[in-house]
């Protein structure tokens, strides 16, 4: 069997983005999400919109085997160091790219209220052209993508338990990405979004 049958480009203009629906299987998924909800300090930062100060719409943390913070939105996250969970699934996705991560913020999505709003992870410390591998756990949500320049320009997808997305090339210079709020009953999301800080 071909283990990367099921590796998706997604082939929009100025980018390149691939989609692995089944990167975990079933049950290796439901593991992590349980390790995860109950092992990670979860934190809600405050963060700053137009000079106002709201908590953040969902928990995070930061994770890397560097000890170099991440800075965006007007919060600066310390790293605690990686477990051996977050260890695993990172040596599992540089089989699929060219380079070593140091880093990786967790999201938690509550419930449908949680959110991420628009933005490119185009931060400087992550250098040119970032790598983020960004791995989905648990509830499945809609990922909102659209070209900063061609507004005609946009896309939609669900991400599955287990996937993985790996947003590479030009992608965080032409795109933004979002994860909008739902009205739908949700349960919780767990996102982990490996990235290098240099
Ligand atoms: O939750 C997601 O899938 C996206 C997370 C994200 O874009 C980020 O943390 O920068
Ligand atoms: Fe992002």
């Amino acid at each position: 069997m071909d283990l990367f049958s099921d590796r998706i480009s997604l082939h929009l203009p100025d980018s390149d983005i691939v989609y692995f629906p089944s990167f975990l299987t079933a049950d290796d998924a439901d593991f992590y999400f349980k390790q995860f909800k109950r092992q990670v300090p979860w934190q809600q930062d405050d963060i700053k919109v137009f000079g106002k100060v709201y908590p953040q719409p969902r928990l995070t943390a930061l994770y890397g085997n560097n000890g170099k913070a991440y800075c965006y939105a007007n919060i600066t996250m310390q790293p605690h160091e990686f477990t051996k969970e977050l260890l695993q699934i990172k040596t599992k996705i540089e089989k699929h790219t060219t380079v070593k991560f140091t880093t990786c913020l967790l999201n938690l999505y509550r419930h449908g209220k949680d959110s991420n709003g628009w933005h490119a992870d185009d931060e400087k410390e992550l250098g040119q052209n970032p790598v983020i591998a960004s791995i989905t756990l648990g509830q499945e949500r809609y990922f909102h993508l659209k070209h900063k320049k061609d507004k005609t320009l946009k896309h939609k997808m669900l991400l599955r338990h287990g996937s993985l997305l790996l947003m590479q090339g030009a992608t965080q210079h032409n795109w933004l990405h979002q994860i909008p709020k739902t009205a739908k009953p949700v349960s919780e999301r767990i996102n982990l979004t490996f990235r290098v800080i240099p």
